[in-house]
């Protein structure tokens, strides 16, 4: 039975993901959420955080705050991207133990895995090779965070009853997306610089590198669907399809594309009729990432929005913001 007045800490609760963590919460009559914006409690901050949670003492906590960005912002700014991830996993993991949290979802990412390692990525694949360089040290961050939830299940799970669980997501999009030119993900880049073709009659728009890497794309409403599923699991369940030393849990579509065909999807469902073209003097990362997402498949969860449908509800939500 659920408690749909437990105290529901989700950080990050205004950026894509978590804010469609909320909305998945509160569809299932969950009513006490506890939040912070980021100007309200600066979570690499370590007296801050401690202060939030022996203050607030949630009773369930959603770790879904990151400093997140697309493959140039990765590259660009590596220094912000290892240092606020590590502060702001470590601060909210020891702080929820500290003040007796019991449940807590990480959220990681499918970049934590070998740039080259075997298609489609299981669990297992872990520490097995070589990032991507573009994102190392957010991918370094990321993997932090698993270990730092299954350090403090092996050492306090039978004492203490904690049970914290990590989920990686493949690349996400959807409503709530950041649309920067140069920061963002490629699908709201691509949205962006599409929309402003067609309102220009540009005759051409430029893809960013060579247009063959893969990349597999989830709907965020789906992946706050994912997020909950895995944090609801029974303990049996979850350790049934887990170990205590490769705990996480992948999330994705299923399938993947080449950046050439996203680029042509979203300029047809924008409506672009002109050309597209491909600057190599850009990175492209990873040749492909796809998510071996087996592990929770058999557990009962998969996804629902296609990349079609995904792709014009994301449209409209560009066009609200702009
Ligand atoms: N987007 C994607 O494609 C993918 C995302 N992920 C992971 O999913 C999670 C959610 O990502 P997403 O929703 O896209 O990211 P967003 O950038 O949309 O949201 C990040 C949130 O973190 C908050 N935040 C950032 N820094 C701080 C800080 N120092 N103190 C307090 N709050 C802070 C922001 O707060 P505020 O709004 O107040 O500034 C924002 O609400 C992250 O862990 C990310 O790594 C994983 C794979 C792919
Ligand atoms: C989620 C994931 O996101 C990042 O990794 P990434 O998968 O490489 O993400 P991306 O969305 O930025 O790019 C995907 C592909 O698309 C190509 N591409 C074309 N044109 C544009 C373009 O205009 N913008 C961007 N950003 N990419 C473009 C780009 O060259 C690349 O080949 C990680 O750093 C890390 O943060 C992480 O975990």
């Amino acid at each position: 039975m659920k408690n749909f007045s437990e105290k529901i800490y989700v950080a990050g609760h205004r950026g894509m993901v978590g804010s469609a963590i909320v909305r998945h919460l509160q569809q299932q009559g969950f009513t006490n959420f506890l939040t912070r914006t980021h100007q309200e409690l600066d979570l690499t901050n370590q007296q801050a955080v401690a202060t939030f949670f022996q203050k607030e003492k949630p009773t369930q906590v959603y770790l879904a705050a990151a400093k997140v960005g697309g493959i140039h912002a990765n590259n660009t700014y590596p220094a912000e991207f290892i240092y606020e991830n590590l502060m702001m996993e470590a601060n909210i993991i020891h702080q929820a133990f500290l003040h007796g949290v019991q449940k807590l979802l990480f959220l990681g990412s499918s970049c934590i895995y070998p740039r080259l390692a075997p298609q489609p990525m299981s669990e297992s694949d872990l520490l097995t090779g070589k990032l991507e360089s573009t994102n190392e040290p957010y991918a370094i961050a990321k993997i932090a965070g698993i270990k730092l939830c299954e350090s403090y299940n092996r050492q306090y799970g039978q004492s203490h009853g904690i049970d914290y669980r990590s989920v990686m997501p493949t690349n996400l999009y959807g409503p709530g997306d950041n649309y920067h030119p140069e920061n963002s993900h490629v699908i709201p880049a691509l949205i962006r610089r599409f929309h402003e073709a067609k309102l220009a009659n540009a005759p051409e728009v430029a893809i960013w590198g060579t247009g063959t890497p893969m990349r597999e794309f989830l709907y965020v409403e789906d992946m706050a669907s994912a997020s909950v599923f895995v944090m609801d699991l029974d303990k049996e369940t979850y350790e049934k399809n887990t170990t205590p030393m490769q705990s996480h849990i992948n999330v994705g579509f299923g399938s993947d594309v080449t950046i050439k065909e996203l680029a042509l999807e979203v300029g047809q469902s924008i409506g672009y009729q002109g050309q597209i073209t491909f600057d190599t003097s850009k990175p492209d990362g990873t040749p492909r990432k796809l998510m071996d997402s087996s592990r929770l498949q058999k557990m009962g969860w998969n996804a629902k929005v296609s990349l079609k449908e995904g792709l014009k509800i994301a449209y409209q939500d560009f066009l609200l913001k702009i």
